[in-house]
């Protein structure tokens, strides 16, 4: 390069204009658009386009509201005049659509652009002729003599052609000239020229009669300043101003054809030539896409529609074949993306700020106003979607991570967690020195919080029962049950079955809440001690608000033993879903427990010693024997029944009883798995029909005491009641449910139903000396009716009925 490249490029001369009006105006209305993708853009393509890619081009064109179209250079080649007779015979342009025409000044060119158009409703007939002093000296050879006759001689000609056109097919012309050159021209030059062109073609009206003058920077030369005040320069000097419509054709060699169209429309321009997206000769001509856009980021309505820009930018680039860059207003690929950590955060606290204004301004019946950092246009105006607007890679913060996490899982994470989970993100993007997409990130957080199918820890959380522990004393309130949102003051009991290494452990613990309830029972069982830290929650709502809400819980637990010290302690975090809250919230607590104990700690393992020693295992110990042989997860009472059976029978034996000998007492003493018929009731056969309402009808074969088989029925509001009123015909006294219990057993097409029935008999009578006994039932079934059945006669089975007489 130069180091006085003025010894090479002149300046551009500026123009005097003191009195210059259009750096105080602003936007107020759309220009006239005029598109001349098919003609300029057309002509600065590698291949031009087929007459196939022009139709497609033209149709996009029309549907996004384009009023005026070039069409073509029709004596360029029979491409391009086929092109446009078949527009117009084949009836593609809608009648409030000009067709544009370009000839340059040549009687024979002329000739041929005339019939290329005749029989259109309405076309645009435009010439050109170069006026500025390099074309008249070097290309033409012309004085300025003889550029004002080239321009008028031609106007004339297109002026009688036109109109023998308009008798013979009724075809309504408007006249375009362009002093093509016009920012290179002398400003005055420029003008003798327009009204040598004026006069010549003698009849420019108002409306659709006004004469258009094209006023292009053929080659962009000067910074937009500079053109605005050639058109203001312009309007101010020609005569008839209200004849004549002012077209500006920017082209972009200096990357400012936007700034000079703006500029320009606000010194007077009425009308915009330009092309989709930029493409035309060299670095191109203006993009009417952009400028549309910026109109309507000021609250204009652009006239025209871009609300599928997608599929606008899917057919210019395929008939263009040029891509459109990354970085391009409006419809590059990475415009409504942010990859930085200030953008992201900023971008989200934006969403959640007008939302909240919006819901405001809606109430008050006020327009909801767009006002996001970093975004000037609402993607989804334009048919985008928020998926691209944030993506994460080592530049990103937690902002961005949390956005996605709520648009992907709707989970809006405290604060702190955000900040403990960006850690986890940057050091895999950091590692791996690559964008996180939202299924690395969406992956990250399941396995790192155990969240979801797929992603389970150590611990899982099979079944639960919360209850109140109502007789013992409430406590004043602990700091920590704030903290877990725990805020009732009555003791609560946590019993359930927890999956531990696989293996199905049984645990009971009580606190301040379940949350509570559940650590304490995490402590006795398993020794694992925590305290909660923070508890936060919130609803996840779905469209159809309430019916399928769920409640997402977070919680950090620090060791309990660290907690009474001041020093930085290490803590995990943790996250539950779930319809129900208290079970989101346990599954938080699990979900951070799994984590602290990722380091591979061992854990208890189930033992089973019997007896009545210090060491003895206890209910819950046995419990888990009968959850992990036989998948049967037994309710509290019943655990507690079978517990004193254990009790007994390690009595007689010694304290000694195995894992196998107490799956086996359980199978004995419940007939469970018995397959050998009762000597007290059995069942052949069973049939329950659905009455009025909620009232069920069990009818079924019977057999009582060996007897002969009978068939005997009763009603009631379920199965079950139906069945006891159907032995109620046979049995003495009355048999009735004091506790039911069900639970599903494997998984898929094995999946089977278990039911646990405790059933109390009562009978008066000279023999019986009123008796009231009860007793346990287990079964199961791949019904769940059948299994209630079951488990019902397997308790009256253990029971010491009597029949009626
Ligand atoms: C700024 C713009 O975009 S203007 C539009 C440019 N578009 C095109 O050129 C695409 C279509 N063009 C073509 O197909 C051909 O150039 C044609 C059919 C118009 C003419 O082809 P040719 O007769 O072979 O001439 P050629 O292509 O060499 O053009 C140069 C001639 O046209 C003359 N010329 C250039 N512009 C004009 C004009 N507006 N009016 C009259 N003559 C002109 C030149 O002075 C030169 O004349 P010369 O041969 O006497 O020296
Ligand atoms: C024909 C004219 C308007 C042109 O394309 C230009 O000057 O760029």
């Amino acid at each position: 390069m130069l180091s006085q490249p003025s010894q090479k490029y002149k300046p551009y001369t500026p123009i005097n204009l003191p009195n210059r009006q259009w750096p105080s105006k602003t936007f107020t209305k759309s220009p006239i658009w005029l598109s001349t993708d098919l003609r300029d853009g057309n002509q600065a393509l590698v291949n031009p386009m087929t007459i196939e890619q022009k139709t497609t081009f033209f149709r996009e064109l029309v549907k996004c509201g384009v009023k005026q179209i070039e069409v073509a250079y029709p004596s360029a080649s029979d491409t391009d005049f086929a092109f446009v007779r078949g527009l117009i015979e084949k009836h593609e342009i809608p009648d409030d659509v000009w067709i544009q025409v370009l000839t340059p000044a040549r009687e024979d060119l002329i000739r041929r652009t005339i019939d290329s158009v005749a029989g259109s409703k309405h076309a645009i007939i435009h010439m050109y002729n170069a006026t500025s002093p390099t074309f008249r000296n070097v290309v033409f050879r012309n004085s300025k003599e003889q550029t004002l006759d080239l321009a008028i001689k031609h106007t004339k000609i297109i002026r009688e052609l036109t109109e023998e056109c308009t008798q013979k097919y009724r075809t309504k012309f408007i006249y375009e000239y362009s002093p093509e050159t016009f920012t290179q021209t002398e400003p005055d030059f420029a003008i003798e020229v327009c009204e040598a062109v004026k006069k010549a073609w003698g009849k420019a009206g108002l409306g659709d009669e006004r004469i258009i003058f094209n006023l292009p920077s053929t080659v962009e030369i000067a910074p937009p300043n500079h053109y605005a005040d050639q058109i203001e320069n312009f309007c101010n000097k020609i005569s008839e101003r209200e004849k004549i419509i002012v077209s500006l054709h920017p082209h972009n060699d200096r990357g400012t054809g936007i700034a000079s169209a703006e500029l320009g429309t606000l010194a007077g321009g009425d009308r915009i030539e330009g092309c989709f997206f930029g493409n035309g000769e060299r670095t191109g001509n203006v993009d009417l896409v952009t400028l549309a856009l910026n109109l309507y980021t000021q609250g204009i309505p652009p006239m025209l529609d871009l609300s599928d820009l997608q599929n606008t930018i899917d057919v210019v680039t395929a008939c263009n074949d040029l891509p459109i860059p990354a970085r391009y207003p409006y419809a590059g690929e990475l415009v409504y993306t942010a990859f930085s950590g200030s953008h992201q955060d900023a971008i989200k606290k934006g969403f959640e700020a007008q939302r909240l204004r919006h819901e405001e301004g809606k109430a008050k019946g006020e327009p909801l106003i767009w006002d996001i950092p970093y975004l000037p246009i609402d993607p989804a105006d334009l048919g985008q979607t928020y998926e691209a607007l944030i993506r994460v890679n080592s530049q990103s913060g937690k902002g961005g991570i949390s956005y996605l996490l709520k648009q992907n899982l709707h989970l809006d994470l405290p604060r702190k967690m955000q900040v403990a989970f960006y850690q986890v993100v940057q050091e895999v993007s950091d590692r791996e020195a690559r964008e996180m997409t939202v299924d690395d990130i969406t992956s990250a957080f399941k396995r790192t919080y155990h969240f979801g199918t797929g992603y389970k820890g150590r611990l899982s959380l099979r079944n639960f029962k919360i209850s109140s522990l109502d007789s013992e004393k409430p406590k004043p309130k602990a700091e920590s049950d704030q903290e877990s949102g725990e805020e009732d003051d009555t003791q609560r009991r946590f019993d359930g079955t927890v999956s531990v290494d696989g293996v199905h452990r049984v645990i009971r613990g009580k606190g301040n809440g379940p949350l509570s309830a559940l650590l304490d029972a995490l402590r006795t069982h398993l020794s694992l001690d925590f305290a909660i830290r923070e508890y936060s929650e919130h609803t996840i709502n779905d469209a159809d608000e309430g019916e399928n809400a769920q409640a997402a819980s977070y919680v950090e637990l620090i060791s309990a033993t660290e907690r009474k010290t001041t020093s930085t302690r290490q803590s995990w975090w943790g996250v539950g879903v779930d319809a129900d809250i208290a079970r989101s919230g346990l599954r938080a607590v699990l979900s951070a427990v799994n984590s602290a104990i990722n380091d591979g700690r061992e854990l208890p393992r189930l033992k089973l010693s019997v007896g009545f020693h210090s060491k003895s295992s206890g209910q819950e110990d046995v419990a888990s024997v009968i959850v992990n042989q036989l998948g049967l997860e037994l309710p509290r009472r019943f655990q507690a029944a079978f517990f004193e059976v254990v009790q007994r029978k390690a009595l007689e034996e010694a304290d000694e009883i195995s894992i196998d000998g107490v799956t086996q007492l359980f199978k004995d003493t419940y007939k469970y798995q018995n397959d050998s018929p009762s000597t007290k009731v059995s069942m052949e056969s069973f049939k329950l029909d659905h009455l009025d309402g909620s009232r069920r009808s069990l009818s079924g074969s019977f057999t009582f005491f060996g007897g002969a088989s009978r068939t005997i029925s009763g009603t009631g509001n379920g199965p079950l009641s139906s069945l006891l009123a159907a032995l109620h015909t046979q049995i003495a006294g009355t048999l009735s449910i004091r506790d039911y219990w069900e639970h599903s057993i494997g998984e898929g097409s094995e999946v089977r139903a278990a039911s646990y029935v405790d059933l109390v008999y009562e009978v008066t009578g000279e023999s019986t000396k009123n008796l009231k006994s009860s007793a346990w039932g287990v079964a199961t079934d791949t019904d769940i009716t059948a299994s209630g059945v079951k488990a019902v006669l397997n308790a009256v089975n253990d029971l010491n009925v009597v029949l009626k007489n």
